[in-house]
C-alpha cells in the first residue's frame, strides 16, 4: 500500500468493495446529499414510467468516491429493472460493445464505468444503439464487407466519467441528463458517516462524526474507510466494556488518524511532502509538475490527478501557466517563513 492509499479516492481492496456494498444506499430517499442531481433524477424517472417507457440515458460525471455506481444502481433498482455493469476498459472493441448491447433483455439498465476509456470503435456502435436501439455489424472485409444491421431491446444506458472533458461531443450530446456530481459538504458527510455507523451497529460520538467529516476530503468513500480504520482503533483499545467496548470517541478519532498520518485537514504524508518541497526548496513555486513529482518520489499522474485536485480546492495551492505556486494559506497552514519574509507576510 502507498503513502497515499488512506484517503486515495479509489477503492484500495476487494475487502473495502465488500464493505462499501453494504453500506450503499438502495434507493434516492437513502442516498445523501447532491439535492439537485437527486431531484433531477426523481423527475426523470417518474416522467418515465409515467409515459411507461425506458428512462433517457444518463451521463454521470465527478471525481471518484462521490456515488456514481450508487446512483446508477439506484437508478436501476427505483424503476424496477434490472442491472448490466461493464467498464470502458473492458469494452476494447466494438464487438465487444455488440455482444454486450445484443444481450440486453429489453428495459435493462446498462452501466458503463469510465466510459470515456471506451474503444473509439465502439464509442462509433453506441452513438446509433443510443438513439435508435439499433447497431450495424459489419461482416467481411474490404469491398465485400457489408453491415447487417441488428434491432436491439430498449434500454437505458448510465454512464460515469470522471473526465467529462474527454468524452467526443457526439457521445455526450446523446445522454437525455448530465448529472455534475459535487464534492459532499461537511454536514452531509457526518449524515454518511452517521449513517454507515447505524448499519455497521457503531457507538460513535457525534463529536467523532463531525471530525472525521473535517478529514475525508468531501468524498463518501473516504469517510466509510476512516470510520472503518477508527472503529478497528476503537475496538483494539478502548478499556471500556459490555455495551461500551469499542465505543468511537473524539480521542480514538485523533489517535487512530494519527497513526494513519491523516492531519486535520485531511492531508495525508504525501500530500504535505508535496507542499513541503513547493514551500521550502522553490520557495513556494511557481515549479513544474514534473520537477514536483521527481522531487518527491512520486508519478506525475499520480500528483496531478490525486493529490492537486484536493490541494486546489481547499485553497493551499494554484496551477499557472508557469507551474504550481504556493498560496499565502499555505506558508500559514505549514508554519514555514517565506525567505525574505517575517512569518506574518510582511517584508523585512
Ligand atoms: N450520497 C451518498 N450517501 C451515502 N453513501 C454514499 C453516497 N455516495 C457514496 N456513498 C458511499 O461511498 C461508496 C463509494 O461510492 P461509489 O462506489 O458509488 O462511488 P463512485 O463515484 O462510483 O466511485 P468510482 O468512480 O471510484 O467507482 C459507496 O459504497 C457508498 O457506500
Amino acid at each position: 500500500m502507498s503513502d497515499h492509499d488512506i484517503v486515495s479516492p479509489a477503492p484500495e481492496s476487494e475487502a473495502e468493495l465488500a464493505f462499501e456494498g453494504a453500506l450503499r444506499p438502495r434507493s434516492l430517499a437513502e442516498f445523501v446529499g447532491q439535492t439537485r442531481v437527486r431531484g433531477q433524477l426523481q423527475l426523470l424517472l417518474q416522467a418515465a414510467s409515467l409515459q411507461n417507457r425506458t428512462p433517457d440515458h444518463i451521463l454521470l460525471a465527478g471525481p471518484p468516491g462521490l456515488g456514481k455506481t450508487t446512483l446508477a444502481m439506484i437508478v436501476a433498482h427505483e424503476s424496477g429493472r434490472s442491472l448490466r455493469m461493464s467498464s470502458g476498459p473492458a469494452i476494447q472493441h466494438a464487438g465487444d460493445l455488440a455482444a454486450l448491447l445484443s444481450s440486453l433483455v429489453p428495459g435493462e439498465v446498462l452501466f458503463i464505468d469510465e466510459i470515456h476509456r471506451m474503444a473509439r470503435s465502439a464509442e462509433e456502435m453506441l452513438y446509433l444503439a443510443m438513439e435508435d436501439f439499433r447497431i450495424d455489424i459489419m461482416v467481411g472485409k474490404g469491398a465485400g464487407a457489408t453491415s447487417i444491421p441488428l434491432d436491439l431491446a430498449p434500454f437505458t444506458l448510465v454512464g460515469a466519467t470522471t473526465r467529462a472533458g474527454l468524452l467526443p461531443n457526439p457521445l455526450r450530446d446523446r445522454f437525455g441528463f448530465t448529472a455534475h456530481l459535487e464534492f459532499y459538504d461537511d454536514a452531509e458527510l457526518e449524515r454518511v458517516l452517521e449513517r454507515a455507523a447505524r448499519l455497521l451497529e457503531l457507538d460513535v460520538d457525534r463529536g467523532a462524526l463531525a471530525e472525521i467529516a473535517g478529514r475525508c476530503r468531501g468524498t463518501p468513500r473516504i469517510a466509510n474507510r476512516l470510520l472503518r480504520r477508527v472503529r478497528d482503533y476503537a475496538l483494539v483499545h478502548t478499556s471500556g466494556s459490555g455495551d461500551r467496548r469499542g465505543a468511537v470517541g473524539l480521542d480514538a478519532v485523533h489517535a487512530a488518524l494519527e497513526l494513519y498520518d491523516v492531519d486535520e485537514l485531511g492531508l495525508d504524508r504525501l500530500d504535505r511532502a508535496v507542499m513541503k518541497i513547493l514551500l521550502e526548496r522553490f520557495d513556494g513555486g511557481p515549479v513544474g509538475l514534473n520537477t514536483l513529482a521527481v522531487s518527491v518520489g512520486e508519478e506525475a499522474e499520480t500528483i496531478e490527478s490525486v493529490v492537486e485536485p484536493f490541494l486546489v480546492r481547499i485553497g493551499l495551492l494554484t496551477r499557472t501557466p508557469r507551474g504550481r505556486v504556493a498560496t499565502p494559506a499555505a506558508w500559514r497552514h505549514f508554519g514555514v517563513q517565506r525567505a525574505g519574509q517575517t512569518l506574518f507576510g510582511d517584508d523585512l
